[in-house]
């Protein structure tokens, strides 16, 4: 009986320390990113001899201009945190990885690391094709700093845990991509580093590789030795396991936290950086013609596209409001049929339907329509609205032709995303909810519903015999 009460205190002390949002700030910084800046220098004309050179450099031509990756980057992650970073392609978070890890030095700034730092940032880095599999264990501990005794120690583990014990005397050169990526990234986990930093690493190696992956993961999560910094995409995976996250956008910190906002603040510029493409391509396309039409679209209407009005971002008590503008030329009976898709939980949330009068347009030619949406019933999600333009089939009142479709760009995306909304339902429990009663009352009350049927059901002759 004591061994079991000391037993469950053990695991309560180790459950204690797992770090989190709320107690992570009790930890010893490990990395500190003190206002790291980073540029490249980008030729522009290139000097095809020393004439030119010296022409150029009397102009005060330079030959490069310079492209700033970061910008005043600072920020600390503490021991035992699972510290995401999230951002758009070309934000610079593989740069800052490259710092951290000290392959490349920041133009200015200074980035100080508390322990042995194990970065699994680019696939082949450290890795030799013409060497065996074994050969390259050894020559990747090496580089990572590990003696050849203390590779040995952890050899097994290694290949166990990627699962090419067959293959370890077989060239690298041999191996298929994925199971180059095994063998790296099980050396970069099984390395008793302090700090693991990874870029992307959920996107490689198929599905039973990435679930062992989630289960290391996990497993990491809850040791509070250890530290990781993960570079991803995958709002999910920063959900599931990151302490904090940090959205990195245009070089510069835009967002650092929660994992919740962080990955909110990156979803609301994705969605924002999508319309403006969006709109920036139909500007293009109207000003120049268009060669061929974007999926859905076609010769008869070569634009429909629908995009918020309204912030991207909203929650229940908002009011969506957004514009759908169209290029149609034919006649002058056609309507618009809108569908709200539930991207998160799958499936046609509502649909206006094909001939809904509301929706009923008269002005041919190139116009833009607005409409809004209550949002009060909706719990947190993304929706998409895909709005087709249909034409009405002559000698039928029901059936219609789709002339267009807006997919893809052409839909709008938007999100409800409102503190108040805990629960994964559609609905949300202000909208609807359900409450716990006492057996009376439900026997009362549907005794009642029963009644009032009854006598509803009777008609008023037959209740006046039965007077
Ligand atoms: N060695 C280099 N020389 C010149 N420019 C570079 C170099 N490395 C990166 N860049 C530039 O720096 C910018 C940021 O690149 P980086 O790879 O850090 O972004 P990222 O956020 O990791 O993108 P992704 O999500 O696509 O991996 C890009 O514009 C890229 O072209």
């Amino acid at each position: 009986m004591t061994q079991a009460i000391e037993q469950h205190d053990a695991a309560a002390d180790e459950a204690a320390q797992v770090v989190t949002i709320d107690n992570y700030m009790e930890q010893p910084v490990v990395l500190d990113v003190n206002h790291v800046e980073k540029w490249f220098k980008l030729p522009t004309e290139q000097a095809s001899g020393l004439k030119q050179a010296f022409i150029n450099w009397t102009k005060g031509i330079k030959g490069y201009k310079k492209q700033q990756v970061l910008k005043d980057v600072t920020f600390q992650v503490h021991r035992g945190e699972f510290f995401g970073i999230v951002g758009r392609n070309g934000g610079g978070k593989s740069t800052l990885l490259k710092i951290i890890s000290q392959i490349y030095y920041p133009n200015s700034g200074s980035v100080h690391v508390e322990g042995k730092l194990v970065p699994f940032i680019e696939l082949g880095v450290g890795f030799n094709p013409e060497l065996t599999g074994r050969e390259n264990v050894y020559l990747n501990g090496a580089l990572l700093g590990f003696t050849p005794e203390e590779v040995d120690a952890m050899y097994d583990d290694i290949v166990e845990f990627a699962e090419l014990e067959d293959f370890m005397d077989q060239k690298l050169k041999n191996y298929s991509s994925g199971m180059q990526v095994r063998l790296a990234f099980s050396v970069a986990i099984k390395a008793q580093g302090d700090i693991l930093v990874l870029d992307e690493v959920l996107a490689v190696g198929d599905e039973a590789f990435q679930r062992k992956c989630d289960d290391y993961f996990t497993k990491v999560r809850q040791d509070p030795t250890k530290t990781v910094i993960l570079v991803t995409h995958d709002m999910s995976a920063v959900k599931r396991y990151c302490t904090r996250a940090m959205f990195i956008r245009n070089g510069e910190v835009a967002a650092i936290g929660d994992r919740e906002t962080v990955s909110e603040s990156y979803t609301l510029a994705n969605l924002e950086a999508a319309q403006e493409e969006n709109e920036r391509k139909q500007q293009e396309a109207l000003a120049h013609g268009r060669e061929e039409y974007p999926n859905g679209l076609n010769e008869r209407c070569p634009l429909l596209r629908t995009y918020g009005v309204s912030p991207l971002m909203l929650t229940s008590d908002d009011v969506f409001r957004f514009a759908v503008e169209y290029d149609f030329d034919e006649t002058d009976d056609f309507y618009l049929a809108i569908a709200l898709h539930d991207i998160r939980r799958g499936g046609i949330t509502f649909d206006t339907g094909a001939r809904n009068p509301q929706m009923h347009l008269t002005k041919p030619g190139h116009h833009t329509v607005y409409f809004e949406m209550p949002l009060d019933l909706f719990n947190n999600g993304e929706f998409r609205l895909i709005t087709s333009l249909r034409t009405p089939i002559p000698g039928d009142d029901a059936m219609t032709d789709a002339v267009a479709v807006a997919l893809d760009d052409n839909a709008c995306t938007f999100v409800i995303r409102d503190p108040r909304n805990t629960n994964y339902a559609l609905i949300n429990n202000r909208a609807l909810s359900i409450t716990p009663i006492s057996e009376q009352e439900a026997e009362a009350a549907a005794a009642e519903q029963r009644a009032h049927e009854h006598a509803s059901a009777t008609t008023p002759a037959q209740k006046h015999t039965a007077q």
